[in-house]
């Protein structure tokens, strides 16, 4: 980056920050998309003058509201639920929803921005934006999760539509959730419609949207190892999370013959040097799903290890997949990865990796990594491809999702290569995602004049 380009990102930084004070997420995700961006635009006045990015950094709107509830004790509790339409230049809002006590205004601003680039990067017709509740879906039964989800959706429904925006799951919102937020939906409109993705099959869900998210993933490494002459098979591998995400991603690991040898919570790790096996994935789905248990019991079930606490980035290994959290690996545990052999990260979760933690493996290029906006793009993908089919009123079968999900996934990697390959050769797969999402969006938004 030249001197001047460096002032220019310096400059953009402060308007961010002082039209955005104390969203640090979200000046974080902005600033890893402007370091690309601002050099690539600085020869392509048209974006400068009509002020591309900054509108881009502007959300279209931001909903938020109230979410009255009545606990199973009969206590009234009150939480603060939101939806941020952050762009829609090539198609409805699209992103997920998030129930978790760490929901802010800037986590939930962070992740509708990286939708944009994320579902762009898909080449489907989908915008940004993302929604969720500071509330805790641990420990409430599943009556009072009902009754959160039909309060939440008693006021989003005034805000969402097929052809508007189209919400579906995220950390805490699965298909229980999404369940009973359809149905509130569909009770409050008289409507059955495609307005949430992530749906059960039987009231128009997508075959493989359940899996898509952890099984593209892996599709993206795969695709970063093909291109660089090597493959998946026998590669040992750290999982973190054991969510929707973390299990999917290791279940198509050991499909591909690799070794997985952890999976975490946010309580602590797991570490089974034997690995995971289908059968004792299955039991940790089982765990996950339907007792809603920790992972410290896996380790008194098979007799592995317990890291009370602790992440599994110390764990030696040959690729990392980072599946339960923001922000989940800093710069001294990117060292300590690539100390201990790592040569692949792929995002399962959105933005795990700190600034600190970039600059570490950017240093490394031998290190592969594919940012969350590339790697995790295939959850939404496949959201997309549900809207389609609930739009046909037809269900394709699973080979032919898969086989789009496969497509969608290789695009996205050839994107990479096309806009992230430096003039040394190296394959930049952060700069690669980040212009690819963004030209699509900004050629869009040119189109549509100034608003
Ligand atoms: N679901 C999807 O289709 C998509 C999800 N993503 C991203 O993938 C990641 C995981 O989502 P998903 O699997 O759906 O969510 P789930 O709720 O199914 O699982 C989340 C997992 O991450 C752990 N976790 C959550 N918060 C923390 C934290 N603060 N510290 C440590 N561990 C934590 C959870 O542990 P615990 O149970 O203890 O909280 C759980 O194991 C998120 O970043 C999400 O945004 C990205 C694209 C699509
Ligand atoms: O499937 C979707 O619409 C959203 C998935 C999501 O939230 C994400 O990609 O982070």
């Amino acid at each position: 980056m030249s001197t001047h380009q460096a002032e220019d990102l310096a400059t953009f930084m402060e308007g961010v920050q002082r039209r955005n004070p104390g969203e640090p997420e979200f000046h974080q995700a902005v600033h890893e998309v402007a370091m690309d961006i601002i050099p690539y635009i600085s020869d392509k006045p048209i974006y400068k003058d009509l002020k591309i990015l900054e509108r881009m950094t502007e959300p279209d709107r931001i909903i938020s509201f109230r979410v009255v509830w009545q606990d199973d004790s009969g206590d009234i509790r009150v939480n603060r639920g939101y939806r941020v339409q952050q762009n829609n230049a090539i198609g409805p809002y699209k992103g997920g929803i998030r129930f978790h006590p760490t929901v802010t205004q800037s986590v939930l601003k962070f992740l509708a921005f990286e939708q944009v680039f994320k579902n762009s990067l898909t080449g489907l017709p989908m915008g940004g934006g993302k929604g969720g509740a500071d509330f805790n879906p641990k420990g409430k039964s599943d009556l009072e999760v009902m009754r959160f989800c039909q309060a939440f959706m008693t006021e989003l429904a005034k805000h969402i539509g097929p052809d508007t925006d189209v919400p579906a799951g995220d950390i805490g919102v699965g298909a229980r959730e999404v369940g009973y937020m359809f149905g509130q939906y569909k009770r409050l409109e008289n409507r059955f419609e495609g307005v949430l993705t992530g749906k059960a099959l039987e009231f128009g869900g997508s075959l493989i949207r359940t899996e898509a998210t952890g099984y593209g993933a892996v599709y993206m490494m795969q695709d970063m190892l093909t291109h660089h002459g090597e493959s998946i098979d026998g590669k040992v591998c750290v999982v973190s999370g054991s969510g929707n995400v973390a299990t999917y991603c290791a279940e198509k690991l050991l499909q591909l013959g690799a070794k997985v040898v952890t999976l975490s919570d946010s309580s602590g790790f797991v570490y089974d040097e034997e690995g995971f096996t289908h059968e004792k994935l299955q039991w940790v789905m089982d765990l996950k799903n339907k007792r809603r248990g920790r992972i410290e019991e896996y380790a008194h079930e098979f007799g592995a290890k317990y890291h009370e606490g602790e992440e599994p980035w110390g764990v030696p290994c040959d690729l990392a997949f980072p599946c339960a959290t923001q922000n989940e690996i800093d710069g001294e545990e990117a060292k300590l990865l690539i100390n201990n052999g790592c040569r692949g990260i792929s995002e399962g979760a959105n933005m795990p990796t700190t600034p600190e933690a970039i600059k570490v493996i950017q240093d490394f290029p031998a290190l592969l990594h594919a940012p969350s906006k590339a790697a995790n793009a295939g959850g939404v993908g496949v959201s997309g491809l549900e809207m389609s089919q609930n739009s046909l009123r037809l269900s394709w079968t699973r080979e032919e999702v898969d086989e789009r999900l496969r497509a969608i996934i290789r695009g996205i990697h050839d994107q990479c290569v096309e806009f992230g390959t430096t003039s040394e050769g190296h394959v930049d797969y952060f700069r690669g995602a980040n212009i690819a999402g963004f030209n699509k969006v900004a050629s869009a938004m040119l189109a549509y004049g100034v608003m």
